[in-house]
């Protein structure tokens, strides 16, 4: 059968950056056209952009005068990982990712996990289903609002603070989207929604104690979900020990950040988890990326899961709309991991090469299999 003509079109950044940022941003941009073109109702239309560590080394920015402009045209940006080793880790986070995140007002950032069929859990006795959490990370400020300073450099009285900012009106938006977020997945008692509120309000007492108390407020807006809290440091033990208590949680940008890192480990590798910085007024575009960062370690050997990339390309398309796209392309991840085609972070033998063909022929055959069926 022809396809349908193609009526949705989106206009995709990308900016693959560093390390094995490349190396899974086309894998990602292979499986999508593979995709919009089997699916015959979307398509995409990608601009690269060479923003990296390398530029910022010939030029002294990673991102021109203009950049964040040009960003506002497109429909969504698909980011890969910066970082480099000949680069301070903090003039390239700073540089390339927060410089898009925080002036985009990109504040709600979105981590799921899950274990893949096939795939396992360094847990004892947790298989697919039991662990399947989303982790809703506030993105605009905490301990990331770029407050603090350095003085009497090189003296013995040699002074440096970072300040977490907290405020009312970030932690009231976070919280909205996380409940919202819990509601929608409707898990915990009746159905309702089910959220954990992660703080650290014994020893922070301020910044922490505020976020406490705006959860609560918030919290009455939506009376049916389930709401408990708990202290960041007990929660790394609830992960490990009773993973399928746990539904979606909301923490602070460096709590949150810590945790999903943890997250994706425990569901089987850092290698599966995607990464969403939404922007959910819609004003500004939404960006999307592998939770990982640019593994210096395995760059250029052709092994870097693109699982996550994968999965963060899915989680774009739900953003746009194209919900039934997204569905197509998890299930062809999952029926290759099933398959046992995997890369060794995974436990298994292939390279990134191999696991982006695997699902793209299981698409072809995922869209073969509809069309039969539509036949019958
Ligand atoms: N959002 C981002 O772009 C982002 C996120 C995290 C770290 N970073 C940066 O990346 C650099 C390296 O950081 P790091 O080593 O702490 O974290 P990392 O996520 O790059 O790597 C941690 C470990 O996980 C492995 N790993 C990561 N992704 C993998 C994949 N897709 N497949 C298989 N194995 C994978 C790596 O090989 C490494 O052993 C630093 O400069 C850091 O600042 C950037
Ligand atoms: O934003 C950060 O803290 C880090 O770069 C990175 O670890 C991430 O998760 O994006
Ligand atoms: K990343
Ligand atoms: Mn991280």
């Amino acid at each position: 059968m022809s396809p349908i003509s193609t009526s949705r079109n989106y206009s995709i950044a990308t900016i693959p950056a560093d390390g094995i940022g490349p190396e899974v941003i086309s894998a990602g941009v292979c499986v999508l056209e593979k995709l919009s073109s089997l699916s015959g109702t979307f398509s995409l239309s990608f601009h690269s952009y060479d923003w990296s560590s390398e530029t910022y080394k010939k030029t002294g920015a990673y991102i021109p005068h203009d950049g964040l402009d040009k960003l506002k045209q497109h429909d969504a940006i698909l980011f890969g990982a910066v970082g480099a080793p000949d680069v301070p880790d903090h003039i390239s986070l700073w540089g390339l990712r927060l410089s898009i995140c925080q002036p985009l007002q990109q504040y709600a950032n979105v981590r799921p996990t899950k274990i893949f069929r096939g795939t396992s859990s360094p847990l004892r006795n947790v298989s697919p289903g039991d662990l399947d959490w989303v982790i809703i990370r506030e993105n605009s400020e905490g301990e990331y609002a770029g407050q603090g300073g350095r003085s009497h450099r090189g003296q013995l009285w040699e002074t440096a603070t970072e300040v977490a900012v907290f405020t009312r009106h970030a932690i009231e938006r976070i919280m909205r989207f996380a409940f919202e977020t819990a509601k929608k997945r409707g898990r915990g008692k009746g159905g309702k929604g089910k959220l954990t509120v992660v703080t650290k309000s014994n020893a922070q007492r301020n910044g922490m104690v505020l976020w406490d108390e705006v959860a609560v407020e918030v919290g009455k807006e939506f009376p049916g979900v389930e709401v408990d809290k708990m202290l960041v440091d007990a929660m790394t033990c609830r992960m490990v020990l009773d993973p399928k208590s746990i539904d979606t949680i909301v923490a602070t940008n460096l709590h949150a950040d810590i945790l999903s890192d943890l997250a994706a480990s425990l569901a089987g590798s850092i290698g599966i988890a995607p990464t969403s910085n939404l922007d959910p007024t819609r004003a500004n575009p939404s960006m999307f990326e592998p939770i990982h960062g640019s593994a210096f370690d395995i760059t250029g050997k052709g092994v870097a899961n693109p699982v996550a990339t994968f999965w963060t390309a899915a989680e774009m398309l739900t953003w746009l709309g194209e919900e039934e796209g997204a569905a197509r392309l998890m299930e062809a991840v999952e029926n290759v991991t099933e398959s046992g085609v995997c890369t060794r972070d995974l436990g298994g033998k292939a390279g990134t090469k191999e696991v982006t063909e695997a699902v793209c022929s299981e698409l072809e055959k995922l869209f073969a299999d509809k069309e039969q069926a539509w036949l019958a």
